[in-house]
């Protein structure tokens, strides 16, 4: 069978990871679903592109449609199921890429604030695949934190879950639920202005924007009860709050999985299952290689949160999103859209000491050790 593909055309190296025996064509996502997408075996998407029975009636050739992504909020999968198409997402392809920007800003955070991280309690709102890599590198940096899953505990018997009111005393807060607007356990608005009665030094939300109330968010900030906020996704996204995003510590446009191992394994994930769907064989795939320009030059040893900082690229990603404030929304909307998709994305930590290491790069600081896997 000759299986045709439509991808996004953001899809990181779908051409190099796809089976050579499929067919590959790509659509560019911001113009929304190709009207002709139905006469392709395959789909494969991202978060950008809604799949529901307004964007897809009905499933024509369609038997696959994947998400090279963790999250799948933008997937009506009950519509799916009724019209006979198989969904696949990638869950935990970048888990460790989110963790690191997690820790990467509470370290900067205190760092600025003159916040001892023994001082530190994070409540770890969601603990799956992200939530669980947050608290393994809060562990490795001997910060405290208090796990808050209550479906978890539920499915899975020997997952104890933080009680709310324990959650609720940490002084920062992190947010790694899907956005789910349903059900006992649902998620929208979960950061309200009950929870922010509640005195906190810090909230994160890399989860969906509607996890968290921005209004309530603002308030808090306002009142004085909430001292800062780092938001990496937002409540309308591509379009964004001046307000909000100007009162944030950090703002980035929706990138904190955007490590280039994570990418990749996002796209490979996905094209596993394909190829499972169609029988198809899955090419061999290599691993991103750093390029060798990438050297920082440190003339003496650099506090750890310096350290991640300048290796890091969300200091870039937060000047560039705040230099789109005051423009109409369409601008800033196409400004965070083209940020996500045109910046070249991030090493994970590990891959980039140990080729710091290989090329001699002087005076890492010694805690960085505790980043490698
Ligand atoms: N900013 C980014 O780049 C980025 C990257 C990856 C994932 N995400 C978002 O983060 C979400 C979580 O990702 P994941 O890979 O950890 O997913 P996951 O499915 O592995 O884990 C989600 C966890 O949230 C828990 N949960 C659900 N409802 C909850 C509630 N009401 N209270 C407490 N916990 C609740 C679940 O029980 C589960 O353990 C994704 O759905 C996606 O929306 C964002
Ligand atoms: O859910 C996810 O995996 C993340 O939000 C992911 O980083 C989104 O990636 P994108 O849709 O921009 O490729």
């Amino acid at each position: 069978m000759n299986v045709r593909i439509l991808a996004d055309k953001h899809l990181y190296h779908a051409e190099k990871m796809a089976p050579t025996s499929a067919e590959l064509s790509f659509f560019e996502p911001a113009n929304g679903l190709p009207a002709d997408a139905a006469d392709y075996d395959a789909l494969l998407i991202r978060t950008v592109s809604r799949i529901n029975s307004d964007t897809l009636p009905v499933a024509g050739n369609l038997s696959f449609i994947g998400t090279a992504t963790a999250g799948f909020d933008h997937v009506d999968r009950e519509h799916l199921e009724r019209i006979g198409v198989r969904f696949a997402h990638s869950p935990g392809c970048n888990a460790r890429a989110v963790a690191e920007y997690v820790l990467t800003a509470i370290l900067r955070w205190s760092h600025i604030r003159k916040q001892t991280t023994e001082d530190l309690r994070v409540g770890v709102v969601g603990c799956g695949n992200t939530g669980s890599a947050v608290i393994d590198l809060l562990s490795a940096f001997e910060i405290g934190y208090a796990a808050y899953d209550p479906p978890r505990a539920i499915s899975e018997p020997h997952f104890v879950s933080a009680s709310e009111d324990e959650l609720l005393s940490c002084n920062i807060l992190t947010f790694h639920t899907p956005l789910t607007l349903a059900g006992p356990h649902s998620t929208f608005h979960m950061l309200s202005s009950s929870w922010l009665r509640s005195p906190f030094q810090l909230i994160i939300n890399a989860a969906r924007g509607g996890v968290v109330d921005e209004r309530a968010l603002l308030d808090a900030i306002h009142r004085g009860t909430l001292r800062d906020c780092v938001l990496d996704v937002w409540e309308h996204e591509p379009a964004f709050s001046d307000t909000v995003a100007q009162s944030a510590f950090i703002a980035t446009p929706h990138i904190a999985g955007y490590s280039r191992e994570a990418k990749t394994a996002a796209t490979r994930m996905v094209l596993e299952q394909l190829c499972e769907h169609f029988s198809l064989e899955m090419p061999a795939s290599a691993e991103p290689a750093v390029p060798d320009h990438a050297l920082p030059v440190f003339s003496e040893t650099p506090e750890l949160a310096d350290f991640l900082w300048e290796i890091n690229k969300v200091d870039y990603y937060d000047s560039e999103l705040r230099k789109l404030k005051e423009h109409p929304d369409a601008v800033k909307s196409d400004g965070f859209n083209r940020l996500r998709t045109s910046t070249p994305t991030r090493f994970e930590y590990a891959t980039l000491i140990a080729h710091f290491k290989r090329h001699g790069v002087k005076n890492i600081p010694e805690e960085a050790e505790r980043l490698i896997k």
